[in-house]
């Protein structure tokens, strides 16, 4: 059947087994094919063919509710709900989003990017269907990754408890994006070869039936022999015990097997929870076969070969942070690296190379990770959470509570931090500087460059006055040249890198070149700006700030993060608290709106974060008999 004619799920309702695999191979298909030109999450898409024909054979979507955790593995659901013809504008600019969204379709009913929000979700819909009386099935689909999460343990608690119509489907493919880790993993694990349990009972019911009954005291001693045998064999009890009705394991593949557990489930009352065993990148070699999570999510590749297209260029930061924790970890033996489930993406997979004893990954667990971390500070460890600025927002009362008021030398390595692009808004790191430069005790600061940054690593592991905090951004440096020695930074100290008289723009991070760029267009037109790269945005240079207020010269700020309470809001409200209210101070940064998936450049021309924009925002600053015509 050819993918783009599928519009409404309703014409898998008649569908026989046969044809329902055979629109599994056309799908599968056409994902390798669509997404080796476009990249994108194909493992969990390709994992969950089988699993989501089955579930729109069997449930009426959008009266029944599919809730995807995480949502990167949506891709079915979404050529099955008229989307496909949408594909080659996968995460692109005003094309098709990597996660469900309300605004794309009626089939999508609630939006994630965030793992392990799907429970949590779920358990208010139904409350909502069982208040009003209506009578629709919510289905959230949830990875044994995203079931390490804190909020689905709160939601499965809450739940069990409620014992409400609900099915949960448990997506079991033993890979969060790199191996799943814990001890929900192993006790799945022991679910994943529980048919010696079954073994084992029917062997039981073979015996019983051997001897002459005693009357229905033998079958109920049989009956509670069984329970405690399967009490003993399946771990499978643990979600029985929370009050669920446990189905599994189910093989995700096999169409037959699944019909019948998800019609029986639909039967039940009370939440039910369905094991299904699955294999991520089922169906295409390359990505069955990763065992590291590179085909988690990834650019364009190869088909054939399965080689992914790498782009040349500089070193990545996550690279350049590695490389940097590995240095100073050789003679600080104090440092510990703790990731919350992203091993490969921040860089630590390589540090663990080299320390595995003295790095840690507690999946998908970001408030765990900060708590953990200060805990380890508080004992004398020098612990560096590698955390995505976004991710970091699941951990923001740990990080009040437990390291800044508690003053703990935490080393928060804020990677992601600026727009992220293709992921978009569930991903856009765009907030902590907000969420964080209030917190009396935290330090915060942007390298402009690799260089800067791996001195900046080096500042913050020696820091040893509370908690610091180093942003960086997502992809490659600048490509400069790298100092051989690492050496300590003056935190609090900005670096002028432009001198000018009529104006001057703040800058740090990324948009340094930006700011750089500004001053040379404002150059030839004869207005001189200074630039000045404000690296450290807690504390911020007082001393600089009352240079610039007495030589008169108007500010700019510019930063890749919200302007609410951003770096540009802490300047104005140093020259307010500093009783200076003659300076002008004109901002820019992310609007008051959540930027939504694209390429970085294109999303920042789009929001006027540009040169040009500074450059024109700086011209408007200047008395017009300064400027050259
Ligand atoms: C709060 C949060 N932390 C981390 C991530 C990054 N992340 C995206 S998918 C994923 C793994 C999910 O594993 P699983 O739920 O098993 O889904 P699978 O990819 O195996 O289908 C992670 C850690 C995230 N999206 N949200
Ligand atoms: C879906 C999800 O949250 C992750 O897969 C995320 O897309 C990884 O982002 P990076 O590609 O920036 O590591
Ligand atoms: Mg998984």
């Amino acid at each position: 059947m050819n993918v783009l004619d599928m519009k409404d799920p309703a014409f898998l309702k008649q569908l026989s087994e046969k044809e329902l695999s055979e629109v599994a191979a056309d799908i599968r298909a056409f994902l390798i094919d669509k997404l080796s030109v476009t990249g994108g999450h194909l493992g969990p898409n390709l994992g969950v063919v089988e699993l989501t024909l089955v579930l729109h054979q069997l449930y009426d979507s959008p009266k029944d509710k599919f809730l995807f955790d995480v949502g990167h593995q949506a891709y079915v659901h979404k050529i099955l709900t008229g989307r496909a013809g949408q594909f080659d504008t996968l995460r692109q600019h005003k094309g098709l989003c990597g996660f469900p969204k309300r605004s794309e379709s009626i089939h999508d009913c609630w939006e994630t990017g965030h793992s392990s929000t799907s429970l949590s979700g779920a358990m208010g819909m139904t409350l909502a269907r069982d208040l009003k009386g209506t009578d629709e099935h919510i289905i959230p689909i949830i990875g044994d990754g995203a079931l390490t999460g804190g909020m689905a343990l709160e939601a499965l608690n809450h739940i069990g408890h409620e014992q409400r119509d609900m099915t949960v489907i448990l997506n079991d493919n033993e890979m969060s994006i790199a191996p799943n880790v814990g001890a929900l993993h192993n006790m799945l694990g022991r679910m994943r070869t529980a048919n010696k349990y079954n073994k084992a009972k029917e062997d039981l019911e073979l015996l019983i039936k051997k001897v002459p009954a005693f009357g229905g005291r033998l079958a109920s001693t049989a009956e509670r022999v069984k329970d405690s045998l399967k009490y003993l064999l399946v771990s499978g009890m643990f979600f029985e015990e929370l009050g669920f009705t446990y189905l599994g394991p189910v093989d995700g593949h096999d169409l037959h097997d699944l019909k019948a557990n998800i019609s029986y489930a639909k039967k039940t009352k009370g939440p039910i929870i369905i094991h299904v065993v699955t294999k991520k990148g089922k169906g295409y070699a390359p990505a069955e076969n990763d065992a590291k999570g590179t085909w988690h999510g990834l650019g364009p590749y190869k088909i054939e070969s399965g080689e992914v297209v790498k782009k040349p260029g500089p070193p990545s930061y996550s690279g350049v942070f590695a490389e940097t924790l590995k240095t100073i970890a050789r003679s600080d033996d104090r440092l510990v690296a703790v990731t919350p489930a992203m091993p490969n993406g921040s860089g630590l997979d390589k540090f663990a190379k080299e320390f595995p004893e003295r790095m840690f990954d507690v999946g998908i667990a970001e408030q765990h990770a900060t708590t953990m971390s200060a805990g380890l500070a508080a004992q004398g460890m020098k612990p560096v959470l590698a955390i995505y600025s976004t991710f970091l927002q699941r951990g923001y009362d740990q990080l009040v509570h437990d390291v800044c008021r508690q003053n703990l030398n935490v080393v928060f390595a804020i990677d992601r931090a600026g727009l992220v692009g293709a992921d978009g808004e569930t991903h856009q790191g765009v907030f902590d500087i907000s969420y964080m430069r209030h917190l009396p005790n935290i330090t915060l600061l942007a390298p402009k460059d690799e260089n800067e940054f791996q001195h900046m690593l080096y500042t913050a592991v020696n820091h040893e006055d509370g908690p610091i905090a180093v942003r960086y951004p997502r992809g490659s440096g600048l490509g400069v040249p790298m100092d051989e020695e690492l050496k300590e930074l003056p935190i609090g100290k900005w670096e002028s890198v432009r001198t000018g008289k009529d104006a001057a723009i703040l800058a740090f991070g990324t948009m340094m070149p930006v700011a750089e760029a500004a001053a040379e267009l404002l150059a030839a037109k004869g207005i001189e700006v200074e630039v000045i790269n404000a690296r450290s945005i807690k504390p911020l240079d007082e001393e600089k700030l009352s240079e610039i207020s007495e030589s008169g010269k108007p500010i700019l700020t510019l930063e890749e993060h919200a302007l609410q309470g951003g770096f540009g809001s802490a300047v104005l409200e140093y020259y307010h608290s500093a009783g200076i209210h003659s300076i002008v101070v004109e901002r820019m940064g992310i609007p008051d709106w959540y930027i939504e998936h694209g390429s970085v450049p294109e999303l920042l021309e789009e929001i006027g974060l540009t040169a040009s924009g500074a450059a024109e925002k700086v011209q408007k600053l200047i008395p017009r008999k300064k400027q050259r015509a």
